[in-house]
C-alpha cells in the first residue's frame, strides 16, 4: 500500500470522531488536549503524513518535537506504519536533538554563540568535572558538588533570561554556580544537554533570521507530550509559531505530566490552548483501554473528566493482588501464578503483551531477577537497564544486529533504512556524498560478515566498532553517544555479567523475540500494552515517604499514567500490609 493509501486509511478512522477530525482538517495553530488512550498520536501521526503530502511542498518539512528519545522512538514506529520515515524533511527527536542538530550546529558560529571550535557534548565524568571545578571556585569548597547538580539543573531551565532581575534574585549563589559551571565546561571545549535547548532559545530570541530560516525549512512545528516539555520548549513555539509564522500543531494531558521534577510546566500547554488564534480541540473517548478500565482511571486519578468508550469497547478487567513477602519473592508469585493464569485466559498468549511496571528502577531489579530464574526474556526500561533504551546509537546498533540475524533475508528492517539512520546519527562525520557512500560500503561489509547469531555481543561490537565506528565516534554528538556504547561493550567483555549475550539476544530475534517488558511508570509513558501489571504499588513507595503536596500529586499522576497503559487487563500488585493510597482509594471506590 503506498503512503497515502496507508495515512488516508488512518484518517477514515478519525473521521469517525468529530474532534479527531475537526484537528486533522485545522488549517491554522491547534492543540489538542485529551486523556490516555484518546488518540492524541494516532491524530497526530495521520496529520503529519497528511502535512507532508499535501500542505507543505519539498524540500520544506515538519519538525515534531517531544520528550523523550523513548517518545521519539514511538512516534517514529507510528509514522513507518504509515509510510514516513524521518529524513531531511521530516524531524521527528527531543527538544534537545532539535536545538543542537536544526540550530546550534548549522548556526552556532554566525549566531555568535560563544561555542569553542569543535565543541563537543560532555559526558557525565566531564559534566562531574566541571561541576566540582566551579563548585570550588563558587564556595571554596572541595566536596559535595554532586549533591547540587540536580538543583543546578532545574535552576537553570526554571529561569531562562540571564538578564533578568529573577536570575540575579531568587537564587544568587545557584545563579553564580551555574554560571562558573558553564564556563569550565566551555573551557573544556564542551557543552552538555540542558545548554542544548538554552543556547537554541536565546539565539532564536537574538536573530530575527535565524527564526525566519527554521520556519523556511520548517512551516509546521509539531509537539508532543507538550504538557512535559519545559519552559525552553514553550518560548520556541512562542518565537517561531505565534512570531516568525509557523504553524504549531501541539497535543498533550496535563494529567499526564510526570517530569515536574525536571521543570515541565503543565500550565504551559493550557496557556497555549487558551490563545485566541490557537483552534483548541477535546477528546472525550478513550480506545484503548477496556470500559471498566476507563470508569476506575478517574478514580486512581482523583478526577472526574468524563472520558468515555467507544460503543464497540471490550470490558477489560482489573485485578488485585496483595501479596507477602519482599519484591523478589512477591516476582516469583507473578511469573508462578499469575503467567500461567494468563496463558490460560489468552490462548495466543505471548510474553511481549505483558508490561510489569515500578516506580523506581531497584524495585525492576528484583523482577528482572526473578524473570530470569524462570527462564524468561525481558526488555528493559529504567535507570538499570543493561543501556539506556533512550540511547540512539544502541538503538541503531540493535537494529544493525536484527539486520544480522534475520534482516538480510527478510528486508526487515532494510539496510538503506540502517544507512540512512546512522548518516543522521553520524551527521557531523558524514557530510559529504562521499563520506555517506564510504560509510555504506563499510557498513555492509562489515554487517555481511557478522551475520552468525549466536555470535558473542562482545566480539559483534568490538568489530564493528573498530571497521565503521571508530572514526565516527568524536563527533560533536556523538561522544556522549560513544559513552553509552563503550560502557555497554565493557559489561560484556569476558568474565563480567553479560558475556554469555548473543547477538540474537541483543537484537531481540528468533526465541529471545518473546520478551516481558519491564519499565518505570515514567518510560512507560505514550505506550500500550495488552496486559499491564503495576507492581510494588506501596505505601512509602508510591507515593514516597515524606513527598510534598506537589510530589504528591505528581506521584499520583504517574499512578494514572501506568493504570491507563492496558487494553485488556490491569493487574495491581502490593504489599499486604501496606497498600498505596491510592490503591485503597481504588478498591474502595470499585466496591472492593
Ligand atoms: N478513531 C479511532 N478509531 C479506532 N482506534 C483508535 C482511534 N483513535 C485512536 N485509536 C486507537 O486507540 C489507541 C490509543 O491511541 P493513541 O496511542 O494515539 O492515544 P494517546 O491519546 O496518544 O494515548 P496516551 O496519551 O495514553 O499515550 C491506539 O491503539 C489507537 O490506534
Amino acid at each position: 500500500m503506498s503512503s497515502r493509501a496507508l495515512y488516508l486509511r488512518d484518517a477514515d478512522d478519525l473521521r469517525r470522531n468529530a474532534g479527531q477530525w475537526e484537528a486533522y482538517e485545522s488549517r491554522g495553530h491547534c492543540v489538542v488536549l485529551a486523556g490516555p488512550g484518546s488518540g492524541k498520536t494516532k491524530t497526530l501521526t495521520t496529520k503529519l503524513a497528511r502535512i507532508l503530502h499535501e500542505d507543505v511542498r519539498p524540500p520544506r518539512g515538519v519538525a515534531c518535537i517531544t520528550f523523550s528519545n523513548e517518545c521519539a522512538k514511538e512516534l517514529e514506529i507510528r509514522l513507518v506504519r504509515l509510510g514516513i520515515d524521518a529524513d531531511e524533511r521530516l524531524f521527528v527527536g527531543t527538544i534537545h536533538s532539535f536545538s543542537l542538530t536544526e540550530i546550534i550546529l548549522p548556526y552556532a558560529k554566525i549566531a555568535k554563540l560563544g561555542l569553542p571550535e569543535d565543541f563537543k557534548v560532555a559526558t557525565e565524568r566531564e559534566q562531574a568535572l566541571a561541576l566540582k571545578n566551579a563548585h570550588r571556585l563558587v564556595t571554596g569548597q572541595q566536596n559535595h558538588a554532586q549533591d547540587l547538580k540536580y538543583s543546578l539543573g532545574r535552576h537553570r531551565r526554571s529561569i531562562l533570561d540571564r538578564d533578568s532581575s529573577e536570575w540575579r534574585t531568587v537564587s544568587p549563589e545557584m545563579s553564580q554556580l551555574v554560571e562558573a559551571y558553564e564556563a569550565e565546561l566551555r573551557k573544556m571545549g564542551l557543552i552538555d544537554f540542558d545548554d542544548m535547548p538554552l543556547l537554541a532559545v536565546s539565539a532564536l530570541k537574538a536573530h530575527p533570521w535565524l527564526r525566519r530560516a527554521i520556519v523556511a525549512k520548517f512551516p509546521v512545528l509539531a509537539v508532543d507530550e507538550y504538557q512535559d516539555l519545559g519552559l525552553a520548549l514553550h518560548r520556541m513555539v512562542m518565537g517561531l509559531c505565534f512570531s516568525a509564522g509557523s504553524r504549531l500543531f501541539a497535543v498533550g494531558d496535563a494529567d499526564q505530566s510526570v517530569y515536574g521534577f525536571t521543570g515541565a510546566h503543565p500550565e504551559l500547554l493550557q496557556r497555549v490552548a487558551n490563545r485566541s488564534d490557537v483552534q483548541t480541540v477535546r477528546l472525550e473517548f478513550n480506545y484503548r483501554c477496556g470500559s471498566n478500565i476507563v470508569v476506575a482511571s478517574e478514580y486512581a486519578l482523583g478526577e472526574v473528566r468524563g472520558y468515555q468508550c467507544p460503543e464497540s469497547a471490550h470490558e477489560g478487567t482489573i485485578f488485585f493482588h496483595a501479596l507477602h513477602g519482599d519484591y523478589g519473592q512477591q516476582a516469583n508469585h507473578l511469573f508462578s501464578v499469575v503467567f500461567p493464569e494468563l496463558r490460560n485466559r489468552f490462548d495466543d498468549f505471548k510474553l511481549g503483551d505483558v508490561a510489569i511496571l515500578y516506580s523506581a528502577a531497584w524495585i525492576g531489579d528484583a523482577v528482572a531477577q526473578a524473570a530470569r530464574d524462570f527462564g524468561l526474556g525481558i526488555l528493559r526500561s529504567d535507570a538499570n537497564a543493561i543501556y539506556p533504551r533512550s540511547s540512539r546509537i544502541m538503538r541503531w546498533l540493535e537494529a544493525c544486529a536484527l539486520w544480522c540475524c534475520s534482516g538480510w533475508r527478510t528486508g526487515r528492517p532494510e539496510f538503506s533504512k540502517l544507512t540512512r539512520d546512522g548518516a543522521r546519527l553520524f551527521a557531523d562525520g558524514l557530510s559529504t556524498p562521499e563520506s555517506r557512500l564510504g560509510f555504506q560500503r563499510q557498513l555492509i561489509g562489515s554487517l555481511w560478515n557478522r551475520r552468525e547469531r549466536t555470535a558473542s555481543i562482545h566480539e559483534w561490537l568490538t568489530g564493528l566498532r573498530a571497521e565503521v565506528l571508530e572514526g565516527l565516534l568524536s563527533d560533536n554528538m556523538a561522544t556522549y553517544e560513544a559513552e553509552t556504547l563503550h560502557t555497554f561493550i565493557d559489561k560484556c567483555a569476558p568474565g563480567k555479567d553479560l558475556y554469555a549475550m548473543t547477538l540474537e539476544e541483543f537484537a531481540g530475534d528468533g526465541q529471545h523475540n518473546e520478551r516481558v517488558t519491564l519499565s518505570s511508570l515514567h518510560s512507560a509513558k505514550g505506550r500500550e500494552f495488552r496486559i499491564v501489571i503495576l507492581f510494588a504499588m506501596d505505601a512509602g513507595r508510591i507515593p514516597r515517604n515524606g513527598a510534598s503536596a506537589s510530589e504528591m500529586r505528581e506521584a499520583r499522576r504517574s499512578f494514572y499514567v501506568g493504570f491507563t497503559r492496558p487494553q485488556d487487563e490491569l493487574h495491581i500488585v502490593h504489599s499486604a500490609s501496606r497498600p498505596s493510597p491510592f490503591v485503597t482509594e481504588v478498591r474502595q471506590r470499585m466496591g472492593h
